[in-house]
């Protein structure tokens, strides 16, 4: 098999279409063709937003954290293509054709039971565990960021916001508020900008209540708005941390098996150090998977 060219020569590599927009860059779908005959792979290139040069080294710190991945259960980087002189760079990523989770229990909902939801639920698990192990912390696990590999098969992707955990500390500190929906932010994310794996436990209860809604919009309440410079959020991320704080939290979705909810509740535990690790939630939801009584 061979090796995977890290290299990707810019007038090889063919445009096809805009698949989205991540953290600070856009991702497109195009085709590395060297041959120019149309048989090259369909490979997902993330460009940094030209001219951001503050984000070059931001966009640098992505690539060497992907780079650095190695996980069935974690998007594969392939390469890196530079383009203007090494002016511009680019993220050379695997193309998954089914796309986020998102659209893809959309679409196939009526097919995917909740056997098929536990074993997407601990890959997610697993490839959580391997960050972990590596110390960094995802900070923006949801599952528009989950990537559908096939039907039973998913990996995580958008390491743009990912940080790797000071070695004297258990938690990262951001300076400024994200520009991530609190809808997936534990508590102390939102009031102290802090971040740890057990932040990303908190995301990942979120993630299992998408997944068993089949991310339906009307079953959650709307993603409630960024954390941003608008002024009227903060008393939104504050009316948030308030009423979780009195123990409200997302009620059940439809058809959610007892134990799963149970689970979810168990990452959303107010204060962080409560929350399951990564590992011991793999383990439950592997004997679930295990005696699934569905
Ligand atoms: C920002 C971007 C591009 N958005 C989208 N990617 C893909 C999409 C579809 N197939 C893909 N294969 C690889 C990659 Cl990196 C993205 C895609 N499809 C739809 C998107 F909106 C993305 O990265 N989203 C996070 C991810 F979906 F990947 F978890």
């Amino acid at each position: 098999l061979s090796q995977e060219p890290s290299l990707y020569e810019e007038r090889h590599l063919r445009y096809i279409n805009l698949l989205g927009k991540g953290n600070f860059g856009s991702v497109e779908l195009c085709r590395y063709d060297p041959l120019g005959d149309n048989t090259g792979e369909l490979v997902a290139v993330k460009k940094l937003q030209p001219n951001k040069q503050s984000n070059m080294a931001e966009f640098q710190r992505e690539i060497h954290t992907i780079s650095s991945l190695h996980c069935e259960n974690i998007v594969k980087y392939l390469g890196v293509c530079y383009s203007m002189g090494r002016l511009n760079m680019s993220l050379v990523m695997e193309y998954l054709p089914n796309g986020s989770l998102v659209s893809y229990l959309e679409k196939n909902r009526q097919n995917v039971n909740s056997k098929r939801l536990l074993l997407f639920a601990s890959q997610i698990c697993k490839g959580m565990e391997y960050l972990q192990s590596m110390r960094y912390v995802h900070r923006d696990l949801a599952a528009r960021n989950i990537l559908v590999a096939s039907e039973t098969l998913v990996k995580i992707a958008d390491f743009g916001l990912t940080k790797i955990i000071p070695f004297d500390k258990e938690y990262y500190r951001v300076t400024h508020p994200g520009e991530s929906p609190i809808f997936w932010y534990a508590p102390e994310s939102i009031t102290e900008f802090k971040f740890s794996h057990k932040s990303d436990v908190w995301s990942f209860g979120i993630v299992l209540h998408e997944l068993f809604s089949y991310c339906e919009h009307k079953q959650n309440p709307k993603k409630v708005s960024m954390i941003g410079n608008d002024m009227q959020s903060p008393s939104i991320a504050m009316h948030l941390v308030n009423i979780l704080k009195e123990n409200w939290r997302l009620p059940a979705p439809l058809h959610c098996p007892p134990r799963v909810y149970a689970m979810m509740l168990n990452c959303w535990a107010y204060n962080s150090e409560d929350r399951p690790s990564f590992s011991s939630l793999g383990e439950q939801i592997k004997t679930y998977i295990q005696d699934d009584r569905e």
